[in-house]
């Protein structure tokens, strides 16, 4: 039985990947589909966006000497790429899918609203945000942060490559412990990164909680929906 009846699930676009270097991987996009539907056909309302680290992100961009705003733009556009394979996963799995644009790009996705997402996932779609917040110098995860807030989501699920919020980044420090429950303000004190802060400062004055888990152990998000005590909870004191 499920706990939550609107969530937002951020998915990463680096997972994407799979055990590729570079693009999209149809076995990972195929997995997330069914439990994306799984988890609609509970009667949950499902709100999504996808990072685009598989494909471009701005920084990297900077680095090769891109304009970062130029950058961040084709960074965007990578994730409106991963948006519609998502779309093109679930509607394979028979679930109803539908991508709105942070940015005008009809034909290829209607212009996000609050209205259009509420209504569409009242009919039980599954609505994909793609293009970030529209905006250069954010990331997917704030733009999951501020959906979350506007779509009024109970939670925001943020599916990653890790199990949890650590002590430390666990790919980098193998001592590292993980946190089952933690507070915005324990985050802030202890720099931990796994989200970035302007994405934490969002939820936490907008007091949405944050699901920190693995998306690539199926059965995981179905858990975290049924309230199994998966990944980590981040939320206000
Ligand atoms: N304290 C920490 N606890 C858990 N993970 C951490 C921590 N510090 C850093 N990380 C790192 O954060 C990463 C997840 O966050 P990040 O937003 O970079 O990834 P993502 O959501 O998978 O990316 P994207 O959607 O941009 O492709 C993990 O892969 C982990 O290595
Ligand atoms: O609101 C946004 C969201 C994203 N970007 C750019 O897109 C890439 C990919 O997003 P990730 O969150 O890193 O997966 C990001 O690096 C930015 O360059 C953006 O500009 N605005």
């Amino acid at each position: 039985m499920p706990v939550y009846k609107r969530i937002l699930l951020k998915l990463s676009g680096e997972s994407l990947m799979g055990a590729q270097k570079y693009g999209l991987d149809t076995a990972v996009l195929n997995s997330y589909a069914t439990q994306i539907k799984a988890v609609v056909d509970s009667g949950v309302q499902v709100g999504i966006v996808i990072g685009g680290g598989n494909i471009f992100r701005g920084l990297s961009g900077v680095k090769k000497g891109f304009d970062r705003v130029k950058g961040d733009q084709m960074g965007m556009l990578a994730t409106v790429i991963n948006s519609l394979a998502l779309q093109t996963a679930l509607e394979g799995e028979g679930a109803k899918a539908k991508v709105l644009t942070s940015i005008r790009m009809e034909p290829i996705g209607e212009l996000y609203s609050k209205a259009k997402a509420l209504e569409l996932m009242a009919g039980g779609c599954v609505v994909i945000i793609a293009g970030g917040t529209g905006n250069p110098y954010f990331t997917t995860d704030t733009a999951s942060a501020l959906r979350g807030v506007e779509i009024e989501a109970e939670v925001l699920l943020k599916g990653t490559r890790v199990d949890g919020v650590y002590t430390a980044d666990p790919e980098k420090d193998p001592t590292a412990t993980k946190f089952s429950t933690i507070t915005f303000d324990e985050v802030y004190d202890r720099k931990l990164k796994v989200m970035d802060l302007t994405a934490f400062t969002m939820c936490k004055e907008n007091d949405l909680p944050i699901v920190v888990f693995d998306m690539d152990t199926p059965g995981n998000l179905c858990k975290i929906v049924d309230g199994e005590p998966i990944g980590t909870v981040v939320k206000n004191a």
